[in-house]
């Protein structure tokens, strides 16, 4: 007979965009059940008024956010809130014992001062974010089980190191010589009215952002630096692209082994991710499209190597707001739970 007591969670930030996806997919798990849903300017209003497509399935109000209630109430806690926000009140949920995974930045870095110099914001919770753990399963899967509070990576970080990671790890390439090249759509800034974001800006439009100075770039650098054993710095240039979900990253780097040719590095990819659900090879020599992973938890990676420039070309594809973020939150907690990492995730992509 199967465990018959659910696990009280709570979603602080459920108005947003990661927020939604949080409600939706954690709705149908079979091991939690949501209690708690907070906001800012939504607090008072039902759910689904909000969000009227789930008003038949979620009978719950947004409240307000006092952490002292939601440590009561809970035992698993999303923070999908504004960089800055996580860090004030996660050291009150993890004193009430409740599982923390925050989606912002606030926990990202094991650094402190990257993160002040980067995002602008002094902390004075150092205690605390030390002891959280870099939320991407595929390269820490053992730590994230032992954690207690985990910063959930950024939505291009994700798609960029699932790429770069095995030729780093395995020290195929020059790590100096890798350049990210990412396209995300505008679902990726949140459910905020912003210039770029209206459709007469955005559609039927292609542009750079952020060229130089995202700060994606020292969180790339960080997990990039610890594959690779040394500090590295990575070339990054994000892309809004008229799209509402996914990103697609384009990464290129030099192979120290200019013999070394596709099926070979496939071949590593796939030893490197053989343990790995939510990573799947192109083998065939297909490239992967945003499109295939919307809706789903998936990274679908595909490759190819330039025998005149000696240059590997990693194509990765994942939807910004599962894989990029809540549903990798939601893969994370199945590890911290001790379940499998796949439950409660969806599998199939809404492809076309
Ligand atoms: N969108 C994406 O693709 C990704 C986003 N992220 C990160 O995840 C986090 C959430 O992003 P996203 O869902 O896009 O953001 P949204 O702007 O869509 O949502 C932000 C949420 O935060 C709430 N909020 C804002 N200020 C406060 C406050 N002072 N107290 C309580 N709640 C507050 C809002 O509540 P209300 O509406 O009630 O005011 C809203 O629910 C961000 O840190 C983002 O950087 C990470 C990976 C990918
Ligand atoms: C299209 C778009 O605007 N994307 C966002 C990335 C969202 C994200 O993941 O940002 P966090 O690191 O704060 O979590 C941006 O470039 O700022």
């Amino acid at each position: 007979m199967g465990n018959l007591r659910r696990v009280p969670v709570g979603i602080v930030g459920a108005s947003g965009y990661g927020g939604v996806q949080l409600v939706r997919l954690l709705m149908d798990h079979p091991e939690v059940e949501v209690v708690y849903l907070g906001g800012e300017s939504s607090a008072g209003k039902p759910f689904g008024e909000l969000y009227p497509h789930l008003a038949h399935a979620v009978n719950l109000p947004v409240e307000e956010v006092d952490p002292e209630i939601i440590g009561d109430r809970t035992e698993v806690v999303f923070l999908s809130l504004p960089n800055g926000l996580a860090c004030e009140m996660t050291p009150k949920l993890l004193e009430k014992k409740c599982k923390v995974l925050d989606l912002s930045a606030d926990y990202r870095f094991s650094d402190l001062t990257t993160y002040t110099t980067w995002y602008g914001k002094q902390r004075n919770d150092n205690a605390t974010a030390a002891t959280a753990v870099y939320g991407l399963p595929e390269l820490y899967r053992s730590r994230i089980a032992e954690a207690q509070l985990i910063g959930c990576p950024g939505c291009y970080p994700t798609a960029s190191l699932l790429a770069l990671s095995p030729l780093l790890k395995q020290g195929l390439i020059v790590p100096e010589t890798a350049i990210v090249d990412a396209k995300s759509g505008t679902s990726g800034g949140g459910r905020q009215a912003k210039i770029n974001f209206l459709l007469a800006e955005a559609d039927n439009s292609l542009g750079a952002y952020g060229v130089v100075r995202h700060r994606h770039t020292p969180e790339i650098e960080q997990i990039c630096s610890d594959l690779a054993g040394h500090e590295v710095m990575i070339q990054f240039t994000p892309h809004l692209i008229p799209m509402v979900r996914g990103i697609l990253a384009t990464v290129y780097a030099t192979l120290r082994d200019p013999g070394l040719v596709r099926d070979d590095l496939i071949t590593i990819f796939r030893a490197f991710y053989r343990n790995s659900p939510w990573v799947r090879i192109c083998e065939t020599g297909e490239y992967p499209q945003t499109k295939w992973a919307c809706g789903s938890n998936l990274c679908y990676i595909g490759l190819e190597v330039d025998p005149r420039t000696g240059r590997v070309i990693v194509m990765s594809a994942i939807d910004n707001l599962i894989k990029g973020q809540a549903g990798q939150a939601i893969q994370c907690m199945n590890i911290m739970m001790g379940w499998d990492e796949t439950l409660g995730l969806p599998k199939l992509g809404f492809y076309p």
